[in-house]
């Protein structure tokens, strides 16, 4: 079974709580996701402000593009990140055009599935070049108590060289059944960013690689 990597979710927090956030985590976190909420409360200044202090990490903009792809990718790597998010519900052309910008900024894109329920369309994507995917049980979903599981791996299920990323709730609790099933990313925010002892909580989530392993 491969090992897993840990993505740091950041939302509806300050560009200065998410600077000490990184720094109690850094050493349990692989990827830094720089949320929606905080695109969307101060632009692309907190990119360029993370990325300031953290100038070897992988930065992850959760632009959630669904149109103007060429522009807000340019937007998101201009800003120093190395991938950005575009919703699998975008149009195909968003998604080419979004993949090209990735390919020639050296970056990468990763697509959101929220609200995908079909396979079909996750070929669709994966055959216009997509190659990262982000399984997603959204916030408002999680009202209602759905959160990310192992039956959600159905939609890209035979899809060859991909990579694999799960969000939506994630915990020590329900983290061991997406291992199990193959992610290859937690995307993890509540957990982390709601924790009282966040280095420690990221720490038992990292461990997760070795008992899974081990066991
Ligand atoms: O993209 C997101 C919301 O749209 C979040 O970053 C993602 O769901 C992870 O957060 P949480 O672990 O709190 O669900």
């Amino acid at each position: 079974m491969k090992k897993f990597k840990i993505q740091l979710a950041l939302d509806r927090m300050t560009i200065d709580e998410s600077i000490k956030l990184i720094k109690q985590t850094k050493d349990y976190v692989d990827w830094i996701e720089i949320g929606t909420s905080i695109i969307k409360d101060y632009g692309m200044s907190a990119l360029r402000e993370i990325r300031g202090h953290f100038p070897k990490s992988v930065i992850v903009a959760d632009m959630k593009t669904c149109d103007a792809g060429i522009y807000e990718c340019l937007q998101a790597f201009g800003a120093g990140a190395n991938i950005t998010t575009v919703m699998g519900f975008a149009t195909n052309k968003t998604i080419e055009q979004s993949l090209k910008v990735a390919a020639e900024k050296h970056g990468e894109v990763m697509i959101d599935l929220l609200g995908i329920e079909d396979s079909i369309r996750v070929r669709e994507i994966y055959s216009l070049g997509a190659r990262l995917f982000c399984l997603h049980v959204g916030k408002d979903m999680q009202k209602s108590g759905e959160v990310a599981s192992y039956s959600l791996f159905n939609l890209v299920e035979g899809l060859e060289n991909i990579q694999v990323a799960v969000a939506g709730g994630i915990n020590l609790e329900t983290a061991p059944e997406l291992i199990k099933a193959g992610a290859d990313l937690l995307v993890v925010g509540g957990y982390l960013t709601n924790s009282k002892f966040p280095k420690e909580s990221a720490k038992k989530l990292a461990q997760l690689n070795q008992n899974t392993f081990d066991s």
